[in-house]
Formats: C-alpha cells, structure tokens, sequence
C-alpha cells in the first residue's frame, strides 16, 4: 500500500514467545454448521488454558456481531469474513497466543488465504468433518430447519456449497471420535509447536 511505512518496534516475536514460554499459531476448525468446531475448539482451549498456555478463540460470537457485524453470508461477505479473521489472529500470533479459529470457511481458496497471511508454519487446519445428515439430526440452532424450509437461502450445506479441505493436517469424524479423543488427537499434532519458541 502507498505511503505506509511500518515503525519496527524493538521487542521482538521471538521474545514475546520466550517471555510467554510456549509458541505461537493459530488452530483453524473447518466444517458445517453444528459439526462441533466450537465444542471441539472450547475442550481444547481449556485443555491448554490448564497448561498455562496463552489462548484466545475467535468464533461467530465474538466476531460476527462485533469486527464483522457489516459482513452477510454471500460468497464476497464470507471471504471477507475470513480474511479479517485471518488478520486478527496473525496480530495474535504476533502478540504470542496460540489462537484458536472455528468458522465454517467453506471456500478452500479462502482457506488457502489464511495460510498465506498467518504463514505456513503457523497454520493448522483441523477439519471437523461430520456428515449433513448429522449435522442436520443435530440442528443445533435450529437453522437447518429453516433453510429447508426456504427462510435461509444460502445456508451451508443445504443450499450453498462446502469445499471440504483436501488435506487438512488434522481430521475428525465426530461420529466415531468422542470430544475427549479429539482433544488428544489435536495436542499431540500441536505438541512440537508449542515448544517452539518464535
Ligand atoms: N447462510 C448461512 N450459512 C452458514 N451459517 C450460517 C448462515 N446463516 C447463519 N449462519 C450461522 O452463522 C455461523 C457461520 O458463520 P461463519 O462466520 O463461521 O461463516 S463463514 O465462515 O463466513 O462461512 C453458523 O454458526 P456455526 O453453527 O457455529 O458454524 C450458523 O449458525
Ligand atoms: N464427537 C463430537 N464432537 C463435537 N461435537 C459433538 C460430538 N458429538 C456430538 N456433538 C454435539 O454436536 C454439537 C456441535 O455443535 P457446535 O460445537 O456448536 O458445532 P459448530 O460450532 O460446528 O456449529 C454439540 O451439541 C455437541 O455436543
């Protein structure tokens, strides 16, 4: 951008890890509506807030109705959702917190966008793969009903697309996986990161 020239502030990423004791990244969950993103995301933050790991999540409730407030469910609005997100957590990052994500994301060149801001190394993409028919039985909020019943008209799943991810570094089929096995399968991937500092 023009006339931008960033101020380089002396205390360092690296230092901050160092001072925090532990590393930095962002965990994204990827899925449908009522897949278990938050419910996964929430065990595992709490299971790290008791290692004494710096975490702050980012979901619908705190973004949708605030930063994102602006922003509607058409294609456009969805990508600029992710995009914001994906900047607050690499501010986050920088400011040394293992950020954890939980959006539906359907759209894998957004998904690929995050990875690019946030970088490679700090990205790790969990896709909570649960089938609609589940999510649907689950209905959660009640919504799957009403985009069957045409009140929402571009509701994941039933009448707007989800691009599954291809090759998520961490997968979980929430028939066959308790809440309690996801959170052991998703530290154990995360452990090396942890302990790196920067
Ligand atoms: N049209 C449509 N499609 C999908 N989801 C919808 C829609 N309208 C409202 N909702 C509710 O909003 C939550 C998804 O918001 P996200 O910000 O995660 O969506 S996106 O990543 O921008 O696609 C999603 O919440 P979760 O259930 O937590 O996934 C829904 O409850
Ligand atoms: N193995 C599982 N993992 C995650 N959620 C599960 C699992 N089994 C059942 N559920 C239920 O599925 C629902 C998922 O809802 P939620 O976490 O809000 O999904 P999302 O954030 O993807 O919309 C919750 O009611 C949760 O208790």
């Amino acid at each position: 951008m023009k006339n931008i020239v960033p101020h380089h502030f002396s205390v360092s990423r690296e230092q901050r890890a160092l001072q925090m004791g532990h590393g930095a990244f962002l965990i994204w969950f990827t899925g449908l509506s009522g897949s278990g993103k938050s419910t996964i995301a929430n065990a595992v933050e709490e299971a790290l807030f008791k290692k004494n790991i710096h975490t702050y999540t980012l979901d619908g409730d705190n973004v949708r109705k605030g930063l994102n407030n602006n922003l509607s469910f058409s294609p456009e609005d969805r990508t600029e959702n992710i995009r914001r997100i994906a900047e607050v957590s690499n501010l986050m990052i920088d400011a040394g917190l293992v950020v954890l994500a939980a959006f539906v994301s359907p759209y894998a060149e957004d998904r690929a966008n995050i990875k690019n801001i946030v970088g490679h190394d700090n990205f790790v993409e969990v896709f909570v793969n649960t089938p609609v028919e589940e999510c649907e039985r689950r209905d959660v909020k009640g919504l799957y009903a009403k985009a069957r019943a045409g009140e929402i008209t571009n509701f994941t799943g039933v009448n707007a697309p989800y691009e599954a991810p291809v090759a998520p570094d961490v997968q979980i089929n929430t028939i066959e996986t308790t809440v309690e096995n996801a959170v052991d399968i998703i530290l154990q991937h995360i452990d090396k990161k942890l302990h790196t500092n920067g």
